[in-house]
């Protein structure tokens, strides 16, 4: 029997879980339960996994089966309750705030599909273009610590958001000295995220239906159907998908493209005593090797690294993290590794305030571009494919893709009455091609191979690739992270990378372009026009 993890990370767009569509990309996803963190029963959909925590007893879900998935019909509810002792009640629903979608009030412009961050960005941002915007998705309050570079999150806006804030940032790579990064990290609010994204719908007027979405169709006039549940059928011009990496059976990828990995962290928030990190810094990756004899191969074959962020000197929240993976490292395995870890710190855990789970789908196919149907956030492919990060991608390319619909939602009004043939024409074209620009899809072939390379590395391999990596001039390995690199830029980080890299990553890197497929498909799309 195989199962599905489901989860949703910090950075990347809430309630991602890994149900792309198609067959390939489903196997990808595949968890098998031997390896997996958790006691399955069989019987029904939610599994059970125990707390070894000092909340011992309480019960989370973490894994479901993919008819009961399906049954379900989404991952955001499962998700909710696998956040184990999470408070959501500090969050305003939905339906409180915002008036319900009406039916009989004729056609709307935009649906968007999703309520995490970058659905109701997107829904937010649309609707302040005067456009009439609905937003449906379960009503359910958005469950991730995202952790963000300060200064991306106030160009946004959203410095409000973030509830603690870090003066510098280090990397542990080795025993050698840490490398400080220069630039503050931020802990973002999720209750003030979630507060602030609403608001912004509310006074721009977005209407809202909680319900789960079935299928969207089309109707003889041109219009899409979006078919939810009780047999509601609201019509609109154009719907948007941004429910996650979940959305597959609304949207159609790209065939052939590269299998899905994944990123898994296992992550607790513990009042301890013996703390050794000190509380101003934000420790993005702590690399060192953390248990030594307890469980040597999986340190050597499956790299993972901590995540630290010291709320004060005895409150901190800890992340094991494997940033990528081809099945998705198992969450007993990640909680084992960060036990073992904490233990050889000398940390003692007091008390235990959260538990996280994180499941991140990276890489994997781009959305096809000539479907009806448009997407934004994870179920557009818009997760950093080497990072996982995907929240500042989602907010931040809201106002640019909102406009692009909004300028093709005017320009098919201002053609009059649509004939037959020019209500088939597929304007939605005009917005995939505002996402994903030839020049992006440079970009990510690039963030692909970087991925490929990841996935091939050893620990000591992976060490030696950060050591290089933090070397780079600053602009290009803060620009790597947050996607700003233009294409060109990404060429000479590669040489600029080649060139300062030992001999050994050296030779692994021209091997890589070489021998690995995804070598062959960025030379490609560099090439295509
Ligand atoms: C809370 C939740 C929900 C979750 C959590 C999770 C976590 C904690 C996460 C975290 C994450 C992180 C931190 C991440 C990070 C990442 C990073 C840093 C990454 C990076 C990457 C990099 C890369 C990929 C790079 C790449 C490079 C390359 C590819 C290069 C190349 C070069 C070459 C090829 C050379 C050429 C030359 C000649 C030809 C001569």
């Amino acid at each position: 029997m195989e199962y599905y993890c489901l989860g949703a990370r910090n950075f990347a767009a809430m309630a991602v879980s890994p149900f792309p569509t198609g067959r390939t990309r489903r196997k990808a996803l595949r968890v098998r339960t031997k390896q997996s963190a958790v006691d399955c029963n069989h019987s029904s959909y939610k599994v059970t996994a125990r707390a070894t925590s000092s909340n011992a007893g309480s019960e989370s879900c973490v894994a479901v089966k993919e008819e009961d998935y399906i049954k379900a019909g989404g991952s955001q509810l499962v998700f909710v309750q696998m956040q184990q002792n999470k408070s959501m009640d500090k969050q305003s629903k939905l339906a409180d705030k915002l008036p319900p979608i009406s039916i009989g009030n004729g056609i709307l412009d935009l649906v968007v599909i999703g309520c995490g961050p970058a659905g109701l960005a997107l829904a937010a941002e649309s609707a302040k273009l005067g456009l009439n915007v609905g937003l449906i998705g379960p009503d359910l309050p958005f469950t991730n610590n995202y952790g963000v570079w300060e200064d991306e999150f106030r160009d946004l806006g959203l410095e409000g958001c973030i509830e603690h804030v870090w003066r510098d940032t280090v990397v542990y790579i080795d025993e050698d000295e840490p490398i400080l990064i220069g630039r503050a990290y931020g802990r973002v609010s999720r209750h003030l995220l979630h507060e602030e994204l609403l608001r912004r719908c509310v006074e721009s007027g977005v209407s809202y239906l909680s319900s789960k979405v079935e299928s969207i169709t089309e109707s003889t006039s041109g219009h899409r159907l979006v078919a939810c549940e009780h047999d509601m059928i609201v019509p609109c011009r154009l719907a948007t998908v941004a429910s996650g990496a979940a959305s597959g059976k609304l949207l159609e990828y790209e065939v052939g493209g590269p299998k899905v990995s994944v990123q898994t962290a296992y992550g607790v928030e513990v009042e301890v005593e013996n703390n050794p990190y000190d509380p101003s810094l934000m420790v993005f990756m702590d690399y060192r090797d953390c248990t030594k004899q307890e469980v040597p191969s999986f340190e050597s074959d499956n790299p993972t690294f901590l995540y630290v962020m010291p709320m004060s000197s005895t409150r901190v929240f800890f992340e094991e993290t494997c940033l990528a993976s081809k099945d998705g490292l198992p969450f007993d395995i990640l909680k084992k590794k960060l036990m073992a870890r904490l233990e050889r710190l000398g940390i003692q855990v007091l008390k235990t305030y959260e538990e996280e789970w994180s499941y991140i789908p990276v890489g994997g196919s781009l959305p096809n571009t000539e479907q009806r149907n448009l997407a934004f956030g994870a179920a557009a492919s818009m997760v950093h494919p080497a990072t996982g990060y995907s929240v500042v991608r989602s907010l931040s390319e809201a106002p640019n893709y909102a406009s692009a619909i909004a300028y093709i939602l005017k320009h098919d009004h201002s053609r009059g009455r649509l004939t037959h043939e020019q209500s088939n024409e597929n304007i939605s074209m005009q917005a995939w091609n505002t996402l994903w620009p030839q020049e992006r899809k440079r970009q990510r072939a690039f963030f692909l191979f970087g991925l490929a390379l990841i996935l091939q590395l050893d620990i000591e391999g992976i060490r030696t690739f950060f050591r290089t990596f933090f070397r780079l001039p600053k602009w290009m390995w803060h620009g790597f992270l947050g996607s700003s690199l233009s294409s060109a830029d990404l060429i000479l980080f590669a040489f600029y990378m080649f060139i300062i890299a030992p001999n050994d990553l050296r030779k692994c890197l021209i091997r890589h372009l070489v021998s690995d497929p995804t070598g062959a498909t960025m030379v490609r799309t560099y090439l295509t026009l």
